[in-house]
């Protein structure tokens, strides 16, 4: 039997008042660049989830989060190359700031049906569909 280590990541839908969530895009030099995700990363030893996301989102989106505010939606459990990826998807609909791109190569804010759409990584295909039946499916609302 074969084992893979497993990297725990923790992402983030941030929900506006409109219903739409924001995707950035990996950038040049990364696994999967020019793929679209959710903001997020790797949770560093001794980090609680909740503490990586809040510094993940400060760091990529120059934004503020309290830790209470990151909701658990739902996660995915996927192989990668050298690894098995644990991914714990969040909603947030309150920070403070306003999101930049800093790292990413862009970002955008679509309705959860529109990121049907776009190209992203493999284990976010099922994160999607749980933001589709949380928060509705009309592409164009
Ligand atoms: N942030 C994020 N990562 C995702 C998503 N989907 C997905 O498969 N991943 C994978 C890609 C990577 O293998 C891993 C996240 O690692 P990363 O390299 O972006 O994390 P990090 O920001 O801590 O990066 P670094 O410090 O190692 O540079 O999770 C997603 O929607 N968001």
């Amino acid at each position: 039997m074969t084992s893979s280590p497993v990297l725990l990541v923790v992402a983030a839908a941030l929900v506006d008042a409109a219903g739409r969530v924001l995707v950035q895009q990996r950038p040049e030099g990364r696994a999967m660049a020019g793929l679209w995700e959710f903001p997020g990363g790797k949770v560093e030893p001794g980090e609680t989830p909740e503490a990586a996301l809040v510094r993940e989102l400060a760091e990529e989106l120059g934004i503020a989060v309290a830790p209470g505010d990151c909701r658990p939606l739902t996660f995915a459990s996927a192989g990668l190359d050298r690894a098995h990826l644990l991914l714990l998807l969040y909603t947030i609909d309150h920070w403070q700031g306003t999101p930049a791109a800093i790292e990413a190569a862009g970002m955008a804010w679509h309705r959860p049906a529109a990121l049907r759409g776009l190209a992203m990584p493999p284990a976010d295909v099922p994160l999607v569909e749980a933001l589709v039946a949380q928060l509705g499916d009309d592409p164009a609302a």
